[in-house]
């Protein structure tokens, strides 16, 4: 979906929304679908693993939340894959693949919905729409697999310049991979946050980014650094497109959504977890103290009311909460009736 430089990366996501009618929906839980099709992502690659081991699953994955309403899926490579086993050239072929597979998702589902207009008319499933492809950019911390993508806490040693340089390869790949946007994910600090804008303007990326991170309550990323201040260090950059929050729990989305409108007009995007904890040692998710808020769809039309423009899940989530997202968002907004949005848009 080629875009014609700055100006038009910052506009971008606007008019995508424009088209989407004013809201758009985002995939969820993307390990968490992979480990219910019994894929077991207990390994340092995490769900990059089903890259290399069982790459029809990731694209299955893609077409089913295609098929459960969202607009945007966002590709299986969250996790860095360096000095993880694989040589650096393995590494860059992974990156690409995973763009690979989730356009080739999106073919699939757009042919489907071109030939066979009935499977619409019949069970809703195909409905042409506005979507884009999201190349997935985890944090350092996500990297470490230690569960700091939750902390935010990298230790002195770990400077902007380090960042820049660990994040560099990957943002040249996916930028030229055929993704429509990165989408840079679980950021839990303003370090990282100041990085990713000083790598997209350094290496003039030209397709448009998002920035989310991950948060600790109402007002802080997970590092306990301001979102008033992460916020703002993404509104500073015209490539970024939109800011948001991800994998947290439910119950600080309100707040954070209201800190983020106070410093930045661009569009807010939410995709929350089920509340749960990560246990980065056992790889795996923990009731917290204050319980899951797995059924959050009943908040999406408070969130959106608060300024939040684009919706998902995250971890823990699953296609039903995109299912439960897309009729939400449809029963209460302009979303193109699917029986003339082939007129409009294809
Ligand atoms: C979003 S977390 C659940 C991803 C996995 C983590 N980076 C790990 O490797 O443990
Ligand atoms: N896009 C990633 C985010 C992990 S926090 C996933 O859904 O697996
Ligand atoms: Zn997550």
């Amino acid at each position: 979906m080629g875009l014609g430089g700055k100006e038009e990366t910052s506009s971008f996501l606007r008019g995508f929304l424009d088209k989407c009618g004013g809201y758009a929906v985002i995939d969820g839980g993307f390990a968490t679908e992979l480990e219910r099709h019994g894929a077991d992502l207990n390994d340092p690659l995490w769900s990059a693993k089903c890259l290399l081991s069982s790459p029809h699953l990731v694209r299955r994955v893609h077409l089913d939340y295609l098929d459960a309403g969202a607009n945007i899926i966002i590709t299986a490579s969250y996790q860095g894959f360096e000095a993880k086993g694989l040589s650096k050239e393995e590494g860059e072929a992974l990156l690409k693949r995973s763009v690979e597979l989730a356009c080739e998702a999106r073919e699939i589902y757009q042919d489907r919905c071109t030939k066979d207009s009935s499977d619409f008319l019949r069970n809703g499933r195909c409905w042409r729409r506005p979507i884009l492809v999201a190349a997935s950019v985890g944090s350092y911390g996500a990297y470490l697999a230690d569960g700091s993508e939750y902390r935010g806490d990298y230790g002195d040693a770990v400077t902007v310049e380090t960042l820049k340089d660990f994040h560099r390869r990957r943002v040249q790949i996916l930028a030229n991979s055929g993704a429509d946007l990165i989408a840079f994910e679980t950021i839990p600090n303003k370090l990282e946050a100041k990085a990713y804008v000083e790598l997209l303007e350094e290496e003039g990326i030209e397709i448009p980014a998002w920035l989310s991170f991950s948060c600790k309550d109402e007002s802080s990323a997970a590092s306990g650094d301001s979102m008033l201040e992460c916020a703002s260090i993404a509104d500073s950059c015209k490539q970024v497109a939109a800011v948001g929050v991800n994998c947290t729990a439910p119950r600080f989305i309100h707040g954070l959504i209201s800190s983020i409108k106070q410093v930045t007009s661009k569009p807010v995007l939410v995709y929350p977890n089920s509340g749960e904890t990560y246990d980065a040692e056992n790889k795996t998710w923990v009731k917290s103290s204050e319980g899951a808020d797995e059924d959050f769809v009943s908040y999406v039309g408070k969130w959106r009311d608060a300024g939040a423009s684009l919706f998902g899940g995250c971890c823990r989530t699953t296609l039903n909460t995109i299912k439960a997202i897309t009729e939400a968002l449809s029963g209460k907004t302009s979303r193109v009736d699917p029986s003339n949005f082939a007129d409009k848009y294809m």
